[in-house]
């Protein structure tokens, strides 16, 4: 069977990953509402081609905080690849910096960050943080960053304490030995002790270490330390997308975390409106949550998004063909895109623009 869509992939990679692992990967917290959310949003929205431009180029290629990319599709931050492939993170790396996307390294790679950042090479790279009680070991961490060349900090500011997964909490999730957070000390970084009814080894060594007190007063602190552009994931509305600008936020991230985090959470999709009126035009608004083709990738970008975040399609490539498996996944979504481009009459990415959705009320 030929390999078509992103849901191709996943349905291959169902095959090949343990079924607690899986089950980790592909839930959300609670009533998993906040999941449906994000694919739901897509269907308000419907697209206005224009017909007789020339569109026998296609660009798909952005340019974002520096770095020059094929497209507009980015790899979402996420945690332990090697549950996934042998290769986990270096594999994820190699596949990225092939397809020319941007790698948003998690928090919680498997592979150590010079390592993730040899296989990178020449790829843009941004790291993902979690803000820890350990202010010295955060620090650490950040300058880890700093020295391996990655070149922007994402705050993941979702997460004070980590969503009621209770696929994961059903399934006892533990982590075997080759899945050791390699970058945020051994405290953190084990997730392997026995099963226990009820309870996920990753939640619970995440509600550990997590420090639930931050404020937007701490970001001065970060950003000194990183001396880089910080970035603020999970944000789902105008007031606080203001408030990151003010406080020296370089781009924000419009997310509810792929349906892992507060239930009942606004779509991604349907939280962006708002975000972009809020930012007006300041920095770059990113998006992410549930987008699967090429042509949702454009709506998001007539929404006025710069550029999206994948998070489980890059998890399904992986596991179903490592770092080639990775770039087909990015490949894919980013032909599809050209394919929406050429039909809606927008050679260009900066011709992509508001003319082109048509939003349906609720
Ligand atoms: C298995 C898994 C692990 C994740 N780990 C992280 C993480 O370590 N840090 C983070 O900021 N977000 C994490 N996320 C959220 C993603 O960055 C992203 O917001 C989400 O996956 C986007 O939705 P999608 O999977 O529908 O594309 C994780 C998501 C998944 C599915
Ligand atoms: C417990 C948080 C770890 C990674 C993460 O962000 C996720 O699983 O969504």
């Amino acid at each position: 069977m030929p390999v078509l869509t992103v849901a191709d992939y996943e349905d291959l990679a169902r095959a090949k990953v343990p079924a607690s692992y899986w089950g980790y990967v592909s839930g959300g917290s609670g009533t998993e509402r906040s999941m449906v959310a994000n694919r739901a949003a897509f269907d308000r929205f419907a697209l206005r081609p224009r017909v007789l431009v020339d569109v026998s180029t296609i660009d798909t290629s952005v340019e974002l905080l520096g770095a020059r990319l094929a497209g507009p599709v980015l790899v979402a931050p996420t945690a332990y690849h090697r549950m996934m492939h042998p290769e986990g993170e270096l594999a994820t790396a190699r596949g990225a910096a092939e397809a020319g996307a941007l790698y948003v390294t998690s928090y919680f790679s498997t592979q150590p960050l010079p390592d993730v950042a040899a296989a990178a090479g020449a790829g843009a790279r941004w790291m993902q943080l979690y803000w820890l009680k350990d202010r010295e070991l955060f620090g650490s961490v950040v300058d880890g960053a700093v020295a391996a060349g990655f070149t922007a900090l994402v705050l993941t500011v979702d997460t004070p304490v980590v969503g009621r997964r209770l696929r994961d909490l059903r399934n006892e999730l533990v982590l075997g030995p080759e899945l050791r957070a390699a970058n945020v000390g051994p405290a953190l970084g084990n997730a392997m002790r026995r099963g226990e009814a009820g309870r996920s080894a990753v939640a619970d060594a995440a509600n550990r270490a997590f420090d639930a007190s931050i404020t937007w007063d701490d970001l001065a602190w970060l950003r000194e330390r990183g001396g880089l552009p910080v970035v603020l994931k999970g944000i789902l509305t105008g007031e606080d997308a203001a408030l990151a600008v003010a406080h020296g936020a370089a781009a924000v991230i419009v997310s509810n975390h792929g349906g892992r985090q507060l239930d009942h959470a606004v779509g991604g999709m349907d939280a962006l409106p708002e975000v972009v009126e809020a930012v007006a035009g300041r920095v770059p608004v990113l998006v992410d949550g549930g987008f699967r083709t090429g042509t949702e990738v454009l709506m998001a970008l007539a929404a006025g998004a710069s550029a999206v975040l994948v998070g489980r399609p890059v998890l399904w490539g992986l596991a179903v063909d490592g770092a080639a498996g990775v770039r087909g996944v990015l490949d894919m979504l980013h032909t599809e895109l050209a394919q929406a481009m050429a039909l809606t009459g927008r050679p260009t990415i900066a011709r992509i623009d508001g003319t082109a959705l048509r939003t349906f009320p609720r």
